[in-house]
């Protein structure tokens, strides 16, 4: 096989592995994912799904789609036994606390906590620095230091979901999708944990699409993404992080056309971020 060839077929193999279709029905797809959180609801044998809301899309997309599922749910055993928690979990005060409000108000939850993950990730975060410099170990450049809180942050937000999830029998979906999933940007074991992943298969647009469908406000559809986890530089824009842009992932999954240099990137970071897709490596026996 030449390079050219290998290159093509790895294209390929990742393509199909991320499962976006070129084109989507969004009413199809809204109900394939509101009937597959149901499935897996029903499944458990529990009864209530715990989400966190940003405010960004993709949790207001998948915030959503739980909400109508366990609304269906209650209406065919016409009982109200289902229940939907969107947890709001600001560090601090979030400073796009207004998105979350409008992302609150588009999905009209059955229940909504707040718990502030500040207490929790400075706790750790500052206990795991001062225990490195008690044993000695080198310091490390603030903003390292800095881009690993962050995803303390992610992990916090992580343990509160699961706390609630434990608590009242929930389920914790996640908000995974296709674009992100491809470069693995998600924080392993902290947003990337999660009971089920609803908006895996989509890309980008596709879930802008799908919020769109649902009724979403056209702020909360184009959202510009963000993790923001980092201090030292909040609201920091996904693209900028990714070094490409969304329009370009999602071209690249739905086999559309894309410069070569952000190919090159993409297929670079899909390899690197390999093992947070992987199952957990064991020993053979
Ligand atoms: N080759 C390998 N084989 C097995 N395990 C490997 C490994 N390389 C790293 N690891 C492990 O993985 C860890 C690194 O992974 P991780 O902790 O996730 O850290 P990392 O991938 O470095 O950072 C997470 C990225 O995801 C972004 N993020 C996080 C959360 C939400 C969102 C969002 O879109 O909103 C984005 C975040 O901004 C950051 O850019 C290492 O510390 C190590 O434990
Ligand atoms: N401040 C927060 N409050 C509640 N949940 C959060 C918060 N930050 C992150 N999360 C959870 O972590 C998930 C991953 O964050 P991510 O930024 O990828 O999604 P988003 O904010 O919903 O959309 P976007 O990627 O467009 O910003 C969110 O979907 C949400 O479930
Ligand atoms: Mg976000």
């Amino acid at each position: 096989m030449s390079d050219t060839q290998a290159l093509a077929a790895e294209i390929a193999a990742i393509q199909a592995e991320m499962q976006v279709k070129p084109e989507i029905d969004p009413a199809a797809e809204v109900q394939h994912r509101v009937d597959f959180i149901k499935t897996q609801l029903l499944n458990s044998g529990l009864d209530c799904l715990v989400l966190g809301i940003s405010g960004g899309v993709d949790s207001s997309t998948c915030g959503r789609l739980c909400q109508i599922a366990v609304d269906q749910l209650n209406a065919s055993i016409d009982e109200k036994r289902y229940r939907f928690i969107a947890v709001r979990l600001p560090y601090s005060v979030q400073a796009d606390e207004d998105d979350a409000q409008r992302a609150l108000a588009f999905i009209q939850p059955d229940v909504t906590l707040t718990i502030n993950v500040q207490a929790g990730a400075d706790g750790i975060h500052q206990s795991v620095m001062s225990a490195c410099a008690d044993a000695g170990l080198e310091s490390v450049a603030e903003s390292h230091a800095d881009f690993c809180k962050g995803n303390t942050k992610a992990r916090m937000r992580m343990a509160a979901q699961f706390q609630v999830a434990g608590l009242y029998r929930g389920l914790v979906p996640g908000t995974d999708h296709s674009a992100e999933n491809i470069m693995g940007f998600y924080t392993k074991f902290g947003d990337g944990a999660c009971d089920l992943a609803p908006l895996f298969g989509l890309s980008k647009r596709q879930v802008r699409a799908l919020a769109d469908h649902l009724g979403a406000c056209a702020e909360t559809v184009g959202k510009v993404p963000t993790a923001d986890l980092e201090d030292n530089q909040p609201q920091l824009a996904d693209e900028q992080a990714l070094g490409v842009t969304y329009d370009q992932i999602d071209n690249f999954l739905e086999g559309r056309e894309v410069e070569a240099d952000a190919q090159q990137v993409i297929l670079a970071t899909y390899r690197r971020t390999a093992h947070k897709r992987e199952p957990i490596p064991v020993p053979s026996a």
